[in-house]
């Protein structure tokens, strides 16, 4: 069964179609005959993302509504990283008027993978953090390959992570240690995160993780696709509802926060620190 799968996913079999994407900044597949897609980050080298990342999710997601989606798996073409976070050049010396359509086009893309009506797994194939675990946190189920960092780090950086994000982790692991790790902005490892249900299983590779993802999917395609996304959706209204009902409050917050000059001066010295790594 796995070896078939591979073919389907690697393309080759026709049944495996490429979703016409206006950028490459996200390669999706569609298996026409399981219906499930696999997204796939492709913006070199760390999948920061930025605003054109962002926007190509979200058509993405907006896109599959009208297709016979019947899963997806996030998962990403860098070698090294699933998704580095929200792209710190965003944050860094913008105009008013760009942050806000940044953040928008985030809370956008948030409220769509939330909410996705089928299941969906992050095959989380590298370091995962701040809005790279916010990712992996919005899907249902995620897969990690060993000895990577996952977490909320926002802290660590002068930042602070927005209550929707923090909510999604409460939601994961519980208030208790959501809040330990916030206050810190703890990076756990992978072998950490599995531990504390931060995810769910740890794959030995980048083959058993997809093996792993499709072994979920497999199951979630036997269940009532209507009683299941009945279900997930409403684990998940309070959620979304509650950034659904304060996008402007919450768009506000970030502009402000951001603008502030300490902040700024956080964000140079952390990108001064990744640029001399
Ligand atoms: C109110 C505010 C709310 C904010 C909410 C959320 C905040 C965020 O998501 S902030 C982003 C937080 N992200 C991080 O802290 C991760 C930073 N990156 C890393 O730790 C490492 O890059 C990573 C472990 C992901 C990968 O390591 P390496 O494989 O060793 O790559 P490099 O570190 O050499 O990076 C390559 C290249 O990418 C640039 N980079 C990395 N991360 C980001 C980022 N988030 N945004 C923009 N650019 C990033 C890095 O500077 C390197 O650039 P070059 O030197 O020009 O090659």
């Amino acid at each position: 069964m796995f070896v078939l799968r591979q073919c389907l996913t690697l393309g080759t079999k026709s049944s495996v179609r490429n979703f016409a994407a206006a950028t490459n900044l996200v390669n999706v597949k569609i298996n026409e005959d399981t219906g499930v897609v696999i997204m796939e980050l492709n913006k070199p080298p760390v999948n920061s993302l930025n605003y054109e990342l962002l926007e190509a999710m979200h058509r993405t997601l907006v896109k599959l509504e009208n297709e016979r989606c019947s899963g997806m798996i996030l998962t990403s073409s860098s070698p090294n990283t699933f998704s580095a976070g929200l792209d710190l050049l965003e944050m860094y010396k913008p105009t008013v008027d760009k942050a806000r359509k940044f953040w928008g086009m985030l809370q956008n893309t948030w409220i769509k993978l939330y909410s996705a009506p089928y299941p969906t797994v992050a095959a989380i194939n590298g370091h995962s953090p701040a809005g790279g675990c916010l990712l992996a946190m919005s899907c249902e189920y995620r897969i990690m390959v060993p000895k990577k960092k996952i977490g909320l780090n926002e802290t660590q950086l002068g930042i602070v992570a927005p209550q929707w994000f923090q909510d999604c982790m409460k939601n994961i692991i519980g208030s208790r240690q959501a809040e330990k790790a916030l206050i810190a902005g703890t990076l756990f490892s992978s072998e950490e995160a599995a531990k504390i249900g931060l995810i769910d299983e740890l794959a030995t590779d980048k083959e058993d993780l997809m093996k792993k993802a499709h072994d979920f999917m497999d199951e979630q395609l036997g269940l009532p696709p209507l009683a299941r996304s009945t279900v997930k959706i409403g684990f998940r209204k309070d959620t979304l509802n509650r950034l659904i009902n304060s996008r402007e409050v919450d768009t506000k917050y970030f502009i402000d926060f951001i603008f502030q000059p300490k902040v700024q001066e956080s964000l140079e010295m952390y990108l001064q620190a990744l640029k001399k790594k």
